[in-house]
């Protein structure tokens, strides 16, 4: 579920009358998502032709001063022709807006649906969009320091202890302790760095067919190392349900899409094995600290580190292979 916060119809009016987007015709919860609250909005539109929004309610994991960076990029990107939602003004002109002590925006909806099988076409042009953006986003004026990057995932899987991650797999401390003081001693310093999606998975995808139509939940973006982005896709996009089995084809598809717009140094290429490890141990270590703060019969479905590393041993083993092919 992903609604947590319960807007009366007469809030809603309220709200949307900020806008100039028509009258409130209906509010629905999406399901889908885990960090906002989300509503399909439809308004009788702004010449009577009737419309359709996404509201977007921040509920956590959100710092509201990083809100005119995700939404400002949202409309930099936008303009430029990258398949995002772009965000509706108030009448202010402001993006953004308060609900009671909670920060609410009105986005663009655009249609699509997040694939739960890619296929190589499909990757291929997630790797174009992905691509794109980081080249649009190049003379967008706002920065954003990444907060998850290798310290902050030691400082996450400390925090949580090797007893407490022991009790989601008896697997998992060892995964964790034979790759991230590797990582931590080897991570680069010296790639190029763009603004970066850096939560590209599936789910924040919309396709119709074999086309992106919109990339969607910038909520992680920020300022990091280019490559990584392609990476924490990679790793994403690449492999069957629970990261049991690498697809070769989906994996070389999104590279190829990827280098078809914006191609890859040497160097960007030699470090992908160790980004996409990070990448994985990124994924890993947010999982464990969601699961160990959700209660096991919350309402929210808990996802699994294990998924994440598996994929993490995957890369320690073929990482090589994949990327230097
Ligand atoms: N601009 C949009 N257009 C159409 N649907 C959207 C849009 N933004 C979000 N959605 C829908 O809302 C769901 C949750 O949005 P998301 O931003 O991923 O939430 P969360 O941050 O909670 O994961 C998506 O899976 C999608 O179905
Ligand atoms: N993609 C991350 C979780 C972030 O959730 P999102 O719904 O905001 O994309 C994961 O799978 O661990």
């Amino acid at each position: 579920m992903a609604v947590y916060t319960h807007l009366s119809a007469e809030d809603l009016a309220r709200l949307i009358g900020h806008y100039d987007v028509g009258k409130l015709v209906s509010a629905k919860g999406i399901a889908e998502g885990i960090s906002n609250s989300n509503w399909l909005v439809e308004t009788t539109g702004s010449d009577g032709n009737g419309a359709r929004f996404i509201l977007t309610m921040y509920e956590r994991r959100i710092d509201l001063s990083d809100l005119p960076f995700f939404l400002g990029l949202l409309d930099h990107l936008s303009a430029k022709g990258v398949p995002v939602p772009r965000t509706i003004h108030d009448r202010d002109g402001a993006s953004s807006r308060m609900v009671d002590d909670k920060a609410v925006a009105l986005i663009e909806y655009l249609p699509g649906v997040s694939v739960g099988h890619p296929t190589p076409e499909q990757a291929r042009a997630v790797g174009i969009a992905l691509a794109d953006l980081h080249l649009a986003s190049t003379d967008f004026a706002l920065t954003r320091e990444n907060d998850l990057r290798p310290r902050d995932w030691a400082a996450i899987l400390a925090d949580a202890g090797a007893g407490a991650i022991g009790t989601i797999d008896r697997a998992l401390p060892s995964v964790i302790e034979e790759s991230l003081s590797d990582l931590l001693e080897h991570w680069p310093e010296d790639l190029p760095s763009s603004i970066v999606h850096a939560d590209l998975f599936p789910d924040n995808v919309l396709m119709l067919g074999s086309r992106v139509s919109a990339l969607i939940d910038f909520y992680f973006s920020c300022h990091d190392i280019t490559a990584y982005d392609l990476a924490v896709t990679h790793v994403a996009w690449s492999f069957t349900a629970g990261g049991h089995d690498y697809r070769t084809e989906v994996g070389a598809a999104l590279l190829e899409g990827y280098q078809s717009v914006r191609p890859l140094s040497q160097s960007e290429i030699a470090a992908l094995p160790l980004l996409a490890q990070g990448a994985a141990m990124r994924f890993i270590a947010t999982r464990i600290q969601d699961w160990l703060d959700t209660p096991a019969d919350a309402l929210v479905t808990r996802k699994d580190p294990m998924d994440f590393a598996r994929r993490l041993q995957f890369y320690r083993r073929d990482g090589e292979k994949v990327f230097n092919a």
